[in-house]
């Protein structure tokens, strides 16, 4: 879904100086049009040489020219190869329109080589006259649409005066980030005063389930027996009620956690095409996992520590046996903290892995293998997560009755 966002992104209003080097990008894919529209808001002037240019047309920005790949090379003084590598040899024809020119390979690999040769030195065989910089390959796709993020962000009418701050900037050892006109200094004054803006939504959905699941728990283990029977277990609100609320809650928010990118996967064999922008809901809901599962991951820790919490029960054998099975059942409680804690960078709830995953392997890949891509969790444990977690909530409580009252 990496063109959902492109087309939601504000350009900032640069005037494009014609001073400006012209900037080639070969290829049309999803790394090229995130680069062509930062390019552009840039104020650079951005070709883009496709092999189908009409077909491709219409997902640039307006300023960007798309071309042949000739048109493209010959033109720009600096050519960024937005090409998999596999596909650099189909490059060939253009050696002499790119002589003396600088090329950024952008390419990664598909695994760790410890030995060479690198993409960008087999780059540089290829085109012994031209300059081959490596660069831009660890920023993804998804960075570039989303703007730069960090560095002091200056804006200003005056380009000498923003210069000279920039260069300020630079000396005092900080990135200084170029936003434009001073007409959008009113989007960077607000940029601090955004709190969680993206945790709202999860953290009311969170409350919102506690709610719902507490009352349920409330109404059918303690307001049913003391209406029916007269029986009085009011002394469970605080902490047992509290304690079945809170996996049902985990594994709800769980469950949104994979939904949305099932809905994606199935969404795009439906429309044929990954290129179609996502509903507002969907895209909204994807970028919500990573806190909807660090929520689940909450209420789990809370689930684990008030089961700690529970008074012991009548006989030794039953609390042993109990424990026992507590703790397998809080098998998922440990591997979400291994995944949250040991993890950190590959966490399964982080809404960006999955996209990653697919935009540093997107060799020739059909449309199947992406949405098997899509569909399959960032990280197998947290499938098996999921289903330990499932079948935990699910048949626990009566399986565990069970296996007690037949007095194993
Ligand atoms: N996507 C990302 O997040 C990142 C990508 N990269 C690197 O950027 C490069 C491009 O990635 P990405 O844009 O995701 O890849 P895509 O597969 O989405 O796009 C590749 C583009 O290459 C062009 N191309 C030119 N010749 C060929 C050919 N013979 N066969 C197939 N395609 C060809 C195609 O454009 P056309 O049909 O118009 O000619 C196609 O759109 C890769 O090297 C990747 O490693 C690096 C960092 C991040
Ligand atoms: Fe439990």
């Amino acid at each position: 879904y990496g063109a959902s966002l492109v087309n939601s992104l504000p350009l900032s209003h640069n005037p494009i100086s014609s001073s400006a080097p012209v900037v080639g990008i070969l290829g049309t894919g999803d790394f090229s049009r995130s680069l062509a529209r930062r390019l552009v808001a840039s104020g650079y002037i951005v070709l883009v040489g496709s092999r189908t240019p009409k077909r491709f047309v219409s997902l640039f920005p307006e300023e960007a020219e798309v071309t042949s790949q000739i048109d493209a090379a010959s033109q720009a003084d600096i050519v960024f190869i937005a090409v998999c590598p596999e596909h650099h040899s189909t490059l060939s024809d253009l050696k002499q329109a790119l002589a003396g020119k600088t090329l950024v390979d952008v390419s990664n690999g598909l695994r760790i080589s410890q030995y060479g040769p690198s993409n960008a030195e087999l780059l540089a065989d290829r085109f012994p006259e031209s300059w081959v910089v490596k660069g831009f390959n660890t920023i993804s796709a998804w960075s570039l649409q989303m703007g730069p993020r960090d560095g002091s962000k200056q804006v200003g009418d005056n380009s000498k005066a923003k210069i000279s701050v920039m260069e300020l900037c630079r000396r005092m050892g900080f990135i200084p980030v170029d936003m434009g006109l001073l007409s959008s200094s009113l989007e960077i004054e607000n940029l601090p005063l955004y709190l969680f803006p993206s945790w709202r939504v999860p953290v009311l959905g969170t409350l919102a389930l506690f709610i719902f699941f507490y009352l349920y728990n409330f109404i059918q283990d303690i307001l049913q027996p003391y209406v029916t029977a007269g029986k009085n277990f009011f002394y469970k609100m605080p902490i047992e009620t509290v304690n079945v609320t809170l996996p049902s809650v985990a594994l709800v928010l769980l469950s949104l956690v994979y939904l949305p990118g099932l809905c994606a996967a199935f969404l795009q064999l439906w429309l044929g095409t990954k290129y179609k922008r996502f509903p507002d809901w969907l895209d909204q809901w994807l970028t919500m996992r990573k806190q909807l599962g660090l929520c689940s991951f909450l209420c789990s820790v809370l689930h684990a520590i008030y089961s700690l919490c529970l008074p012991m029960r009548k006989s030794a054998r039953y609390e042993l046996l109990n424990l026992a099975f507590k703790q397998v059942g809080h098998i998922y409680i440990y591997i979400y903290i291994y995944q949250v804690l040991l993890q950190p960078s590959s966490t399964v709830f982080d809404s960006q892995n999955v996209r990653l995953i697919c935009h540093y392997h997107p060799i020739g890949m059909d449309l199947e293998v992406q949405v098997f891509l899509y569909t399959m969790p960032a990280n197998l444990l947290g499938h098996f997560n999921y289903a330990v977690n499932c079948l935990h909530v699910q048949s626990a409580p009566w399986v565990l009755s069970g296996v007690v009252n037949s007095g194993l």
